[in-house]
Parts: C-alpha cells; structure tokens; sequence
C-alpha cells in the first residue's frame, strides 16, 4: 500500500529497517568539521552542506558544514559555530573549549541498522510510523486491508430526516454507525434502510460481499424481528447468541458460512447497539485488520452505581479531573437507559459494572470509546 493511503491501516509485517539511519556519518550541529588537533587551516568557501558530495579532510584542516551535511572521512569532530574563533586574515580555526573525538557527528547507523526491526507486525500506521518508514527507505508499506462492512437498518418505524410524527421516529444508528465504524478501522459503505422486510433482509445478506454485516434492530422476539429466523434460513452458524449484558442482552454474532461474511446482529435500542458495537463488533474487527486487543483500562468510578440483578451493566462514565492515590476516576452519567443516547453523547467511555453494583471508589474496567483521549490512534474518526 503507497505511503499516501496507509495511514490507520495495520502493518502485516513487521517493519525492518531497508538502510542505515542515518545513513551515512552526518553533522549534528552547524559549524566546523575538524580533522586532527586544533589549531586548524581552512580554506573560505561554503564548506559543506546537506545533500552534497563526499569530500576530504587532510589532517589539521578544517571546513565550513551545515547540520545534515556528510562528514568527509577523516573528521575528528564538529566544531558548533558560536564555539569556533575563525581568524580570517590567517585563515585559521581555533575553540577554547576541548574537542572531544566525535563530538557532534551522529555516526551511520546510530538509530538503526539495515535489517533491524524498527516496529512490529500489528502497529497501526500512525503519522510518525508514516515518517519513520519513508526515513527508513519505504515507499509502500505491507499492510492488512481494512475490513469492508455493511450495514443494514431495520425497522419501518425509521425516518431519515425531519421530526418524528405519527408513532415514527428519526433513525439514530446509520448515522452514528458508520463513522463510529471507520474510527474503529473498518471500510464503510452506506447503511441500507431496509424496514421490517425478511425478504429484503435476507436478500441483502445473502448477496454482500462485506467481511462483516452488522444489522440494527429486529434481534428480539416480536412479530417483525426477523434476523434469527433469516439467520437460520441461510443457514448461518450463531456463535453468540444473547450476552449476559444490559443495555445490549439480544446482541449476536453468526458467521453466514465457513468461510462467509460474520454478522453482527445490534439491538434496536441506541445504548444497546452501542453495547454489542464495543463489545461485539470492535474485537471482530480488530481480529481481521490483525490489529492487536486493546489493553484493558481501569477506573475508580466516583460513586455509586446501582447494577443489574445478575447481568454486566454497562454505564456510561465521564473521566474526572484529578486522580485519587495516582489513579484515574470516572463519574457515571445520567440517561444511560437502553433507548437513551443523551449519556453515551457526553460519555469518555461505558464502565462495566458487575451484577450488583458496585460501591464508590470500586476499581471498574473502562470500555474506552475510540474518540476518548487513551484511545490509540486510528483515521479518520469522524470522515
Ligand atoms: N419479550 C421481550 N421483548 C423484548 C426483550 C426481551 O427480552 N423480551 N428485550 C428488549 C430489549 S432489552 C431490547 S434491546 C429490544 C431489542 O429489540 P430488537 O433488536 O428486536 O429491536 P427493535 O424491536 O427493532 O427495536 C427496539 C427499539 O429500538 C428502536 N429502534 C430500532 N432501530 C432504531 C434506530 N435505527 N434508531 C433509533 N431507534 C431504533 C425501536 O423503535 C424500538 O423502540 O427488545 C426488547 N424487547
Ligand atoms: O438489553 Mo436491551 O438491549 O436493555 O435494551
């Protein structure tokens, strides 16, 4: 992949340097290339500079170099400029200060050698491994294609724009799907709205051509949810079937067939889609962009909040100013009810919380959200 395009893609190999850096012995500083001990003669001119030939230094000579500038082969040291008295009339070079052997030359191969391993396979291509490769020789880099994903909306109670009237409400999930999806490194085409029709539904699954399919709604029970009995007409094998979570309990995940697309089924609910999208979706997606796990994150949440009689309760939570004995705080949020965005809106992360509750300073883990602060790195968050 050019260097241009794989920004946020995920090395598929690791990187290894293709030359020395720097590659050659190179002036650290603007001044004077020395060769021997001092005093030294030099000869007026502009000396060296960065991006010129190779030159020589016989000893007890000195020449004019700029920062980046090749040191000629027998230099013993560079000499700063504001260190260095140049007596013009006798063209001679002096310095109070002792020269010490080496002495602002960044030797070749002081960063890296051809061959070492400068970042490993998995690293995300953030802006610095972008100018990291392209020092070290690379003009394209090995990457893994981000993964492709449809997303289908259902329900006919949908509106996709103005108010809400008439018992309809305004589709809130194919507008927060789809960059929530490229934030989390996945290639995004334009959510289908395909009301509470099986047939269409099954069409659409049967037919993509997407790594993975997330649908919205239509997971649970009633008289138009359809996804199970289409899942079970193709044929797809359910691998998660319900998790013991709230918001977020009829969240799924099926594979339409071995080697097929993956489909995550996400409850109509916003907060509950967005439960089995951080829960469900981002793993599968970090899995096939070979992306490695995110590190769990751990918060004292600041109060205390009420849990769910025997399911995980994800809440969303806010990082507080200031710390409590060197840890980070959270505080949860109002409005986390499963049909609420208002919360997850204002949130930094969704704190899961265990069947009970917990108490006030309780140490929870923190599902981050991929705009929050400890988040690494990804494109294009909200392109
Ligand atoms: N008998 C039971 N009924 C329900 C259960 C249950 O366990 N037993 N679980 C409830 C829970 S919890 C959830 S979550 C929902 C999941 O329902 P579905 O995935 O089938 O979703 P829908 O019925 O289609 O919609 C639920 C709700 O969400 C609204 N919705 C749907 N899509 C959107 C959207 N794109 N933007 C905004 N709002 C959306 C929809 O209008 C409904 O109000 O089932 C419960 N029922
Ligand atoms: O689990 Mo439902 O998903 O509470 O809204």
């Amino acid at each position: 992949m050019a260097l241009d395009r794989a920004l946020g893609h995920v090395l598929a190999e690791p990187l290894a340097a293709l030359t020395d850096l720097p590659p050659f012995d190179t002036s650290a500083m603007d001044g004077w290339a020395v060769a021997g001990p001092g005093p030294w003669t030099y000869d007026e001119g502009a000396g060296l500079l960065a991006g010129g030939q190779d030159a020589r230094l016989p000893d007890g000579t000195a020449v004019r170099i700029a920062t980046g500038a090749r040191t000629p082969a027998d230099t013993t040291a560079v000499i700063r400029s504001e260190h260095a008295h140049a007596d013009a009339a006798r063209r001679l070079l002096s310095t109070r200060r002792p020269v010490v052997t080496g002495q602002d030359i960044r030797p070749r191969g002081q960063e890296c050698r051809t061959g070492d391993q400068l970042v490993p396979a998995g690293t995300v291509v953030t802006p610095a491994v972008l100018g990291l490769a392209a020092a070290a020789g690379y003009d394209a880099l090995p990457a893994v294609p981000r993964p492709r994903v449809d997303v289908l909306v259902l329900g006919d109670e949908l509106l996709a724009s103005g108010l809400p009237h008439d018992g309809l409400i305004r589709d809130a999930l194919g507008p927060m799907l789809a960059p929530w999806l490229r934030a989390l490194g996945a290639e995004v085409s334009a959510p289908r709205r395909l009301g509470d029709d099986a047939e269409a539904l099954r069409t659409a699954l049967a037919f993509s051509d997407a790594d993975v399919i997330i649908t919205t709604g239509g997971t649970a029970s009633g008289p138009v949810d359809h996804v199970h009995p289409v899942l079970a007409a193709l044929g797809a094998e359910l691998l998660v079937h319900g998790v013991a979570v709230r918001p977020g309990h009829p969240m799924l995940l099926a594979r339409l067939s071995p080697d097929g697309p993956h489909v995550v089924g996400l409850p109509g609910n916003p907060l509950a889609a967005v439960s089995g999208l951080l829960t469900l979706a981002e793993p599968l997606l970090a899995g096939l962009a070979g992306r490695p796990a995110q590190d769990a994150y751990r918060a004292l949440v600041h109060a205390d909040v009420p849990g769910h009689p025997h399911d995980t309760r994800l809440v969303p939570v806010v990082h507080r100013a200031g710390r409590a004995g060197g840890r980070d705080q959270v505080a949860p949020l109002r409005y986390n009810g499963p049909a609420m965005l208002r919360g997850i809106a204002a949130a930094d992360g969704l704190a899961v919380v265990p069947a009970g509750g917990v108490r006030s300073g309780t140490e929870v883990e923190i599902l981050d959200l991929p705009w929050a602060p400890a988040t690494p790195w990804t494109e294009g968050c909200f392109t």
